[in-house]
């Protein structure tokens, strides 16, 4: 075995990173992203009127409320028996009058508002592009007006905790334009002084909004603070005007009095302070220095992968052609690499110090005060799908918030599971906000979804299989994960059948038919149930081994897993049966396939289990036969899908059909409308076809399609705490190295050959003779 260092050779020249338009956006669905993992804006790339969109990750609207349904212990045992008989409609009605959240909806994630750029005068335009380039985080809109060229570049760094705004012309004192913020609701701005303007407001909630309180909720503060080192600033009517400038540079900063310690807003937290520091801060560096600052941030982290799937360059076509033409069927391999990535770029910009919330539905881009779904975060696919990239895709930190917000709703969890079921342990069900919601929210049909808590913990175990960071494990994941598992245990009842089960649950947002001709979502064990408890048990039992923690506790969870339903294969379809009886799909086409988590993300379906692992063939066949698949999220994940079933010709047309069908011209996922999750499901599904290690052992290239023939990756990561580098032609590995982390053994299969490597800590290895490439 030789030592080696990492060096990237792609086989074509390094390939475009940049997302580029000949036009300005004209709907906010065109516009481009930047963000920091806290702050967030969408460049229209307007000329004469520019609009950069903006938003600060908590400014919601809505109050910490108890949403947990204060009658449901009273009526929980009437409504499970009712399940355990088969009288789902009428378990159904008394759930909705008993368990429903009270209030049963909450409000929305929103908009801050929109910075405007009028530059007077602006004919004649020629010359014009607007960019975003992934390598370097920066949008640009360039364009001539009147013989003249402008430059505006903008960024949200990290490090300075702004939004950066950079004009220039190409003939000194030339610039004049007026910059202004807006919002519509809740605020007033204010020029402060000749060259700042101030936003100050209060989220109203209003008496006749669900959570009707009447009080005054969020606080929240913006300042755009203009520099120039030349011409002129002045307020004016609440803007500020710039004339005769040579080099404008623009710093937005926003905050809010949220502090997630309390799930709630806090008023010892001054937002108009916070912006003040950050602004002070940052108005501290020229311009080339807070470029440089954001790229030592940035690049580092973004560099640490990259993928080269061949295929021609067609950069040279601005994305919203290339777009159009891969709709039409042409095939673009450098296209899909650069979504690989973009994946890569919008989780950095939505999930990440000095952010403390995860990435909602949006990631933290939304121009509405009343979003869909709330750009809440939904906990029955949408937010686990939103990490499933952080590890694999080599952006570990992305996982902090994810891990400290499912961390902080233990609290109002705990109340969830005394109060609605008087069980131990923490729960949530189907959709949150900031602010701690855990009730059944929107309706019996879309939220009973009791075990949202574990699927959650499944990603906090996973990111711990990934970094082998033990602190982590003892210290963040596994007290939450035990946790749930002791709601687990003392949620579960017994059924007819003497199996233990979970009641009233659903197959996520999934519609049956009754023997009797009735539909319902609601029952009890549906199969998602089944194997969430698998998997979770089976990583409380090996956390808990490793910690060496409550022998007691981890024997219970055993004895749990010998009585719990099987996974069933239903006699009628050979597909893997979605719930507890063999019922009618209302809808055989349904989005949501929960039936297989235990395929991806879990892995209790697998090759060793040859019955399942056909059925769940079967399952994918017949959803997509009747039209599954048509939203972005629920495409991403059938790329999964078929990567775990090591079928790489299918994950890659399903890798199309996302761009194809479920994609919009600035690459960001469409349900429709514009939702994130399926941006990073589709990266996860990407990398889950170049290297997979959810068995114990790592998979090179377990499910590349023939269409992949040569390509190179490097910088993707495996669970043990290794980092892979690959190279292949014709099909073929041509060269593999790994890096392994923490100096863990590990097991590395490429085709028919499995090889066991013992390690060091920080060291290279070189495969390509012990796999005999
Ligand atoms: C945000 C919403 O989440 C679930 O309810 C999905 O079923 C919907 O398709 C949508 O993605």
């Amino acid at each position: 075995i030789v030592f080696l260092t990492f060096v990237f050779i792609g086989a074509n020249a390094q390939q475009s990173l940049k997302l580029w338009y000949k036009k300005p956006a004209g709907i906010w669905n065109d516009a481009l992203p930047v963000g920091n993992g806290r702050l967030g804006a969408m460049v229209f790339g307007k000329t004469g009127s520019e609009i950069i969109q903006l938003n600060e990750e908590s400014l919601w609207a809505g109050n910490q409320t108890n949403d947990n349904n204060p009658q449901a212990l009273a009526h929980i045992k009437e409504i499970q028996q009712l399940l355990l008989n088969g009288k789902n409609n009428e378990a159904h009605e008394l759930a909705t009058k008993y368990l429903l959240a009270t209030p049963p909806n909450f409000r929305s994630y929103q908009t801050l508002g929109n910075l405007h750029l009028d530059f007077a005068n602006t004919t004649d335009v020629k010359d014009y592009q607007r960019s975003l380039d992934l390598e370097t985080a920066i949008a640009g809109v360039n364009y001539n007006s009147n013989g003249l060229n402008y430059k505006r570049e903008i960024f949200a760094s990290a490090p300075d905790n702004a939004i950066v705004v950079h004009i220039t012309a190409d003939k000194p004192k030339s610039l004049n334009f007026k910059v202004s913020l807006a919002r519509e609701q809740d605020a007033a701005v204010n020029a402060v002084s000749d060259n700042t303007l101030l936003l100050s407001g209060q989220i109203m909630d209003l008496p006749s909004d669900d959570e009707g309180k009447g009080g005054m909720d969020m606080k929240f503060n913006a300042i755009v603070k203009v520099i120039s080192n030349s011409g002129k600033t002045e307020a004016a009517n609440n803007g500020i005007m710039i004339t005769d400038a040579s080099e404008v540079t623009i710093l937005i900063t926003a905050a809010t009095d949220y502090n997630l310690n309390k799930l709630n807003f806090d008023r010892a937290i001054d937002s108009k302070k916070t912006c003040e520091d950050i602004i002070a801060k940052a108005s501290a560096y020229k311009y080339e220095t807070l470029v440089q600052r954001h790229l030592n941030d940035y690049k580092p982290i973004f560099n640490r992968v990259k993928l080269d799937l061949g295929g021609d360059d067609l950069s040279n076509l601005s994305t919203d052609v290339r777009m159009d033409n891969v709709r039409k069927g042409t095939v673009d391999k450098q296209l899909t690499s650069l979504y690989f990535q973009y994946g890569r770029y919008l989780l950095m910009g939505s999930s990440r110090f000095p952010g403390v919330l995860p990435a909602n539905l949006q990631g933290v881009w939304n121009d509405l005060y009343q979003a869909p779904w709330k750009s809440d975060y939904h906990t029955n696919i949408n937010i686990q799908m939103n990490y499933w990239p952080a590890d694999v895709a080599n952006l570990s930190e992305t996982m902090i918030p994810f891990a400290n917000f499912v961390d902080q709703n233990r609290v109002p969890g705990r109340v969830a599971a005394s109060e609605t079921y008087g069980a131990k342990g923490w729960t949530i069900h189907h959709a949150t906000d900031i602010f701690g919601k855990t009730g059944i929210q929107s309706g019996i049909h879309w939220g009973t979804s009791p075990l949202a808590s574990v699927w959650l913990c499944l990603n906090l175990w996973d990111h711990y299989r990934f970094t082998a960071d033990m602190d982590y494990l003892r210290d963040k994941a596994y007290p939450v994960m035990k946790e749930a598992a002791e709601f687990v245990q003392s949620f579960l009842i017994k059924d007819k059948n003497g199996y233990l089960v979970t009641a009233p649950s659903m197959s996520p947002e999934n519609t049956f038919i009754l023997p009797n001709g009735q539909q319902d979502q609601i029952t009890y064990a549906p199969t998602i149930d089944i194997e969430l408890i698998q998997s979770l048990y089976d990583a409380c039992l090996k956390a808990g081994k490793l910690l060496n923690d409550d022998p007691e506790f981890l024997r219970g969870l055993s004895q749990t897993l010998t009585k719990l339903p099987p996974i069933q294969i239903s006699k009628r379809t050979g597909t893997i049966q979605e719930w507890i009886e063999d019922y009618e799909e209302a809808e055989p086409g349904h989005r949501h396939i929960s039936h297989l988590l235990g395929l991806y993300p879990a892995e209790v379906i697998n090759p060793s289990k040859p019955e399942l692992f056909e059925a769940a063939k079967k399952t994918l066949e017949r959803r997509l036969a009747n039209g599954g698949g048509h939203t972005g999220w629920s495409r991403a994940w059938i790329i999964n899908f078929y990567a775990r079933l090591l079928d790489g010709e299918k994950a890659w047309q399903n890798v199309q059909a996302l761009l194809q069908k479920s994609t919009l011209n600035n690459l960001l996922d469409n349900h429709p409308p514009f939702q994130i999750d399926g941006n990073f499901g589709g990266t996860a599904g990407i990398a889950e076809m170049l290297v997979q290690s959810q068995n114990d052992y790592i998979e090179l290239l377990p499910a590349i399609p023939a269409a992949w023939s040569n390509g190179e990756v490097s910088g993707l990561l495996a669970r043990g705490g290794f980092e892979i580098k690959m190279k292949w032609e014709a099909g073929k590995l041509i060269n593999a190295e790994i890096l392994s982390k923490k100096g863990n053994d590990c097991k590395i299969k490429y085709g028919n050959t499995t090889i066991s490597l013992k390690t060091k800590a920080n060291q290279t290895y070189q495969l390509n003779k012990k796999l005999k490439l």
